[in-house]
């Protein structure tokens, strides 16, 4: 069951929309990535969901409460992508000062805090936070997120800037938060985070979601794995229909080689198949997987919406109603979910 649904958000700054017709749901204990290029829309969107910033149109649930509710703070932790900190105080000071505000009872506090930053390895508890490293006060950010122990985590940019290791130990602890129920809402620049960490993902472009689904799933709607099949023929030439990729063609002495680029192991088999039958022989299989960076900067590439791009138009345009049918388990680009209505 969903525990965080979104409706047709919508947010306009004066006439400008920064996030138009955005409807998604997530389920409990996923980690969900919201990814996109710089000014697309995401810590519009988050922010929305933490009830920081109203939206001009469009619905959210989090946790069974509208964003913004008292009750839902409770069950949200929000980790923005700044967040100063009262530099004259200890990790520690602050974070009993923030459990304190949630009213979480002083041992229990002390317990998660103290839990907490073991597991983010954080030390130097009760050095000044001012006097502490970006990635420390990073991690004394997460654990404040954390400290009303809540349902629902929103991290934006968690990592951004980090070192390596710092980097790695923020990864895994989202995924440690995961496997204990936690639902994240996941924003990073860093794909490759993304699709180590995220189960699924949107990405979005000026405002709008252009694509969701798993990274896989992703994938496969922007081509899937290309298989390159070489194949060596005598003088006769090519017997497989279709135009070899002149790049690929190599000479040799007695055949030459051709490439075919196809999409599955069925097409593979049936281009040696014919290659066989011709007196030719397969030489080489090679596999093309595109990185989510590639899908990303195609996907990021191509104009929002499904015409001249107006903010009617795409996925923006869609209706209550429409946003609400979507299933989420379509993994597809939005324009393909467009064809198909
Ligand atoms: N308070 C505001 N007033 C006017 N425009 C704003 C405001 N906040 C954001 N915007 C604009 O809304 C658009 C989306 O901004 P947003 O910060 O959500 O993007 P983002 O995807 O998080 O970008 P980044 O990856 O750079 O953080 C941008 O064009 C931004 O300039």
């Amino acid at each position: 069951m969903a525990i965080l649904e979104v409706d047709s958000l919508r947010k306009e700054y004066g006439g400008f929309t920064a996030v138009e017709g955005s409807s998604f749901a997530v389920e409990r204990g996923e980690v969900f990535g919201v990814v996109g290029p710089n000014g697309a829309g995401k810590t519009t969107t988050l922010k929305m969901l933490a009830g920081l910033i109203e939206p001009t149109a469009g619905a959210a649930v989090v946790a069974g409460h509208t964003p913004g509710e008292p009750a839902m703070q409770r069950r949200l932790g929000f980790l923005p992508e700044e967040s100063p900190l009262y530099e004259e105080m200890t990790a520690n000071g602050y974070l009993e000062f923030f459990a304190d505000l949630y009213d979480v009872p002083a041992e229990a506090a002390r317990e998660r805090i103290d839990r907490t930053l073991e597991r983010l390895d954080l030390e130097h508890r009760d050095r000044r936070l001012g006097n502490m490293s970006k990635g420390m006060k990073r991690k004394v950010a997460i654990a404040r997120a954390l400290v009303n122990d809540p349902d629902v985590l929103i991290f934006d940019e968690p990592a951004s800037g980090l070192d390596p290791l710092t980097t790695n130990y923020i990864i895994e602890f989202t995924r440690e938060l995961s496997d204990e129920e936690k639902t994240i809402l996941f924003s990073a620049h860093n794909l490759f985070h993304v699709e180590s960490v995220c189960d699924r993902i949107v990405i979005m472009n000026d405002g709008r979601i252009v694509a969701r689904g798993t990274v896989d799933e992703i994938r496969d709607a922007h081509g899937g794995t290309e298989y390159y099949v070489y194949a060596t023929v005598d003088a006769d030439g090519d017997p497989v229909a279709g135009e070899p990729i002149d790049d690929d063609r190599r000479d040799g002495d007695a055949a030459t080689e051709y490439c075919h680029v196809v999409g599955d192991m069925a097409a593979v088999e049936a281009v040696r198949e014919t290659v066989e039958g011709a007196g030719g022989r397969v030489t080489d299989i090679q596999t093309e997987t595109p990185s989510l960076e590639e899908i990303f900067l195609e996907v990021a590439s191509e104009p929002a919406g499904n015409g001249d791009g107006s903010a009617s138009d795409g996925p923006a345009g869609r209706t209550g109603t429409d946003a609400a049918e979507r299933t989420d388990d379509e993994a597809v680009t939005e324009d393909a979910a467009e064809a198909e209505t």
